[in-house]
């Protein structure tokens, strides 16, 4: 559905994304996370053609975006940050106009803009201006725009942002319940935003994607960790001599020893770990599965930044 590849993008002299490639199959609803200024919004804006990339190309439902801007544009649902609404308007105004500028048949319109409203929960707000929307509500106009032409892809840009916790339990729900039937990419800087909604995480960070993972493969670990209480020669390849392990790194925590031993993806390294360490007498301080969280991982790749 989506495949980026080698994508950079310069301000100036400011790099907001450099040589950034992946691909999202279709019914993924995948995660774009990273901190402020990492590049998300800049690469969301390529994405949707609208924003020229200076190098790398950009496919979207087998359409080029430099060159098919208006059918990538077709197949997808925008909701930008700050979507642009006119607080004048009512809620259906606003969406017949949405509706005529996409160019959706006017005898089709009434009933899109009926299962876009009935989609995101906005039936009793139809005559409201949305000047005097809540924000929360105003997101779900933004939503009900995006979604009017029946998109397969849909591309928000930090949905939440600004909205109170009912209102963000409400939008996750709406997203939830979208990608049923679409394509989701969303960016965010809420890890647990992620978890709550990703089929998958794309970190970015200093305009470069730093980890593409499944979020389901996040909290599976074939690492075990060994914190000894004091230095003890031979740990380190024993330890590699173990049927199952790929690696051994050494380090430190607090002064104590300690081994983060990698796995085959079979492996299960604890009891092996454990019979070795009592044969040889090791004063073990501390024995455990290296669980990854996805805040685990961010913060690693943030230290390493
Ligand atoms: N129009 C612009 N002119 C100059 N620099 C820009 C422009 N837009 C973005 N930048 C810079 O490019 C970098 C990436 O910005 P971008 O808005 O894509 O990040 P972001 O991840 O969306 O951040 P945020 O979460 O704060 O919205 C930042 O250093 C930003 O200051």
């Amino acid at each position: 559905m989506i495949d980026v590849h080698g994508v950079s993008k310069a301000y100036g002299t400011i790099r907001a994304l450099s040589d950034v490639s992946f691909t999202i199959e279709e019914g993924e609803i995948v995660g774009l996370l990273g901190p402020n200024g990492a590049g998300k919004t800049t690469l969301i804006k390529i994405l949707t053609g609208y924003l020229q990339p200076d190098e790398g190309q950009v496919t979207i439902a087998g359409f080029d975006v430099l060159t098919q801007t208006q059918d990538v544009q077709a197949h997808i649902g925008y909701l930008p940050e700050n979507a642009p609404l006119y607080p004048e308007l009512s809620v259906q105004a606003y969406l017949k106009l949405m509706a005529d500028l996409r160019r959706v048949p006017p005898a089709e319109q009434n009933e899109r803009i009926a299962r876009a409203v009935y989609a995101t929960g906005l039936t009793d707000r139809l005559t409201q201006p949305i000047g005097q929307l809540s924000k929360g509500y105003r997101q779900r106009v933004g939503l009900a725009q995006a979604i009017l032409h029946r998109p397969k892809l849909l591309i928000l840009d930090e949905p939440t942002v600004g909205l109170d916790p009912t209102q963000i339990v409400e939008i996750r729900r709406l997203i939830r319940r979208l990608a049923q039937h679409a394509t989701i990419l969303f960016s965010t800087h809420i890890l647990s935003e992620v978890e709550a909604l990703c089929d998958r995480v794309l970190i970015l960070m200093n305009g470069q994607v730093r980890a593409d993972a499944r979020i389901s493969e996040l909290a599976t670990t074939h690492n075990a960790i060994l914190v000894l209480n004091q230095e003890v020669a031979g740990v380190r390849d024993a330890l590699a001599r173990l049927d199952g392990v790929v690696a051994v790194e050494r380090d430190s925590q607090n002064g104590y020893p300690f081994y983060r031993v990698r796995g085959r993806e079979d492996a299960d390294l604890c009891p092996a770990i454990y019979r070795l360490a009592a044969d040889q007498g090791w004063p073990v301080r501390e024995l455990r599965n290296d669980v990854q969280t996805l805040e685990s991982v961010f913060n690693q790749l943030a230290v390493a930044a």
